[in-house]
């Protein structure tokens, strides 16, 4: 398969505050069509790389391209082909969503159609409620409508499932996945692993301000070495009764110790057909069954040692 155009790049892109290293020599790539989830714990610099890309914040050095242009750190970023989402603030409680979308239709210099982007966010029956009122669910359904405007290219999103419970998160998703399959490339933000894995293509994962790795979640965790394993204990001795096992799809060894079989596992999600496949040619019943190796959240804590929320 052909990689798509590049819409956003940095190459060293870096910024301190002070004495602080915020980010530190960024390479970053993200690719025409794709959702791209840039983790990263509190601090990383997530928000700061963002600033950086729209022009909020000045780089100390390194370089940005936005669809094939250099961006000019004394210039902005030409703003009209990207919507935001800013991780803080962006409502005014006073302004109803419809308000709120009219008045950045006007900045933006395009044309809105309130009715139409509130139905898509799933806020048609709140459009005339000022955002004061709003559920935190609300407020980031009205961001993402903002963020709309315009019909852009690239969405920036930051930290869009902030506050979100997890069905929250999952229908901020599946809004974000929506737009996406009309086109729109999306770069989006999170501390939370388990809120980018299902939707984004590829991950860059920031920690202390470097990119400590960037590519598709399965690549990621193929890079890591601990292999899946599943132990299985039987109430009796097997007796012979699985030492074909290392010919079945999927499992890469066996061994067998008196009562236990120890299998490493091509991936982790073969685990329960192995487990219903041995249940079924082992005479004695299973007394116990463990796992080990990598789940997602060991992978994140892997690069960043830091600990998830789930
Ligand atoms: N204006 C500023 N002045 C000084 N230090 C700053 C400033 N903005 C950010 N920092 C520091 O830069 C580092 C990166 O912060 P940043 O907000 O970019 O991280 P983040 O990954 O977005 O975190 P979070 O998930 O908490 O929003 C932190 O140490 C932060 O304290």
């Amino acid at each position: 398969m052909t990689e798509s155009e590049p819409v956003l790049q940095t190459a060293d892109l870096t910024k301190q505050f002070g004495g602080i290293d915020a980010v530190q020599e960024l390479d970053l790539t993200v690719r025409q069509g794709e959702i791209y989830g840039f983790l990263g714990p509190n601090g990383a610099g997530k928000t700061t790389t963002i600033h950086m890309i729209l022009s909020l914040v000045r780089p100390t050095s390194g370089q940005i391209w936005l669809f094939g242009d250099e961006v000019d750190p004394a210039a902005s970023t030409p703003r009209e082909r990207i919507g935001v989402l800013p991780g803080h603030g962006g409502l005014y409680d006073n302004l109803t969503a419809r308000e709120h979308l009219e008045f950045v239709a006007r900045i933006k210099q395009v044309d809105v159609n309130p009715e139409h982007l509130c139905e898509r966010v799933g806020l048609a029956s709140a459009i005339d409620q000022q955002a004061g009122g709003f559920s935190t669910g609300m407020c980031q359904r009205l961001k993402l409508a903002i963020a709309l405007v315009g019909d852009p290219e690239l969405l920036m999103l930051d930290e869009p499932t902030r506050g979100l419970d997890p069905n929250g998160a999952r229908q901020m998703r599946q809004l974000i996945e929506a737009e996406n399959e009309q086109g729109t490339t999306v770069f989006f933000s999170s501390h939370i692993l388990g809120q980018v894995e299902q939707a984004c293509d590829r991950v860059g994962i920031l920690e202390n301000g470097s990119l400590v790795a960037e590519d598709a979640i399965s690549e990621l965790r193929t890079q890591l070495s601990e292999p899946n394993t599943l132990q299985v204990t039987f109430e009796t001795p097997l007796n012979g009764a699985c030492s074909h096992v290392d010919t079945w799809d999927g499992v890469v060894s066996s061994g067998v110790d008196g009562n236990t079989v120890e299998l490493v596992l091509e991936e982790r999600r073969v685990t329960n057909e192995v487990l219903a496949e041995l249940c079924t040619t082992a005479e004695p019943s299973v007394q116990s069954v463990s796992t080990g190796g990598q789940s997602l959240e060991d992978l994140f804590a892997a690069y960043t040692e830091t600990e998830v929320e789930a």
